[in-house]
């Protein structure tokens, strides 16, 4: 744990005008890229582009899919940020520094963060290729005090003891699900609870049976924290989990539970329904 570890306001400000200095953009929706999903921000138009390296106090990616890229620009109209790249608890950034950008977007003036992310599917229904809307959290991590918001609160960004019922927006939610429907999309999405591991390794079997059990739908190593701050400061979340492959429940099943196998899969090829049952079918 980090419980020593504090980030003033200050240090935020401080990136947030850095920022604010070096784009015209006035973002009022943030997005996180998940693991192999940074192609999205490659959809924002009239884009200024930042590497984290060069942002005062920003944390560096170290993981394979995450380029490492702060993007400005415009979505349907929008001004939008879009980070390419976030961070991990188990890359061995303090949980603050995971979710440093999160507080310095709500200074800039984001009203709305996105999150996604690339995670293992423990429900029956969801398959590679899939989309779950995160309708709910566990957050692991947090229930045993690994929660970026233990130590002093800045009552500055919101309350010591923020409610977390209800962080995935409802209105957001049925908007998306909606939309699923009228782009003849509805049947590759669905609900889900989403949990969070610190990881960095994949389930053991019992592991999956035990979250299959606890009603997991899908298992990741990120975004809790991202959502838990993101909350506290009074940010709307919707989140969305791109499912990679299944978790492993029993031995006698040979699934492919690997970083590189299914971002080569699912991310580099097109998605065809024989790259995902070859997932599937190890
Ligand atoms: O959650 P994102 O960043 O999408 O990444 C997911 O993919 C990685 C595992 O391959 C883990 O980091 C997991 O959390
Ligand atoms: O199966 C998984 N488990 C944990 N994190 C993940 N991220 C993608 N797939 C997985």
């Amino acid at each position: 744990m980090h419980s020593k570890e504090q980030i003033s306001h200050d240090e935020y400000q401080k990136t947030s005008d850095w920022l604010m200095s070096h784009t015209k953009h006035r973002p009022i929706v943030a997005i996180i890229c998940g693991s192999g999903l940074g192609m999205l921000a490659d959809t924002l138009k009239c884009q200024d582009s930042f590497d984290y390296s060069d942002i005062p106090g920003f944390p560096q990616s170290t993981v394979q899919g995450h380029a490492g890229r702060l993007v400005f620009g415009e979505l349907k109209g929008k001004s939008c940020v879009c980070m390419q790249g976030r961070f991990h608890m188990y890359e061995g950034h303090s949980l603050l520094k995971t979710t440093f950008p999160i507080r310095v977007f709500k200074l800039m003036g984001v009203e709305t963060l996105i999150v996604t992310n690339a995670a293992g599917s423990l429900a029956d229904g969801l398959r590679p290729g899939d989309i779950m809307i995160i309708k709910d959290h566990i957050n692991f991590p947090g229930l045993v005090g690994l929660n970026p918001l233990c130590g002093p609160n800045d009552e500055k960004f919101g309350p010591r003891f923020p409610a977390m019922s209800g962080c995935y927006d409802k209105g957001l939610r049925s908007l998306v699900m909606e939309l699923a429907k009228q782009m003849g999309v509805s049947s590759l999405v669905q609900e889900g609870v989403y949990a969070m591991v610190g990881g960095p390794n994949f389930e053991t079997i019992a592991e999956a049976k035990l979250l299959h059990r606890l009603g997991v739908d899908a298992v990741g190593m990120s975004t809790a924290p991202e959502v838990v701050v993101a909350t506290h400061c009074g940010l709307r979340v919707f989140g969305l989990s791109l499912i990679t492959n299944k978790v492993r429940q029993q031995s006698q099943i040979l699934i492919v539970n690997n970083h590189n196998s299914y971002f080569s899969a699912l991310f580099h090829k097109s998605v065809t329904n024989k790259e995902c049952s070859n997932l599937r079918n190890g």
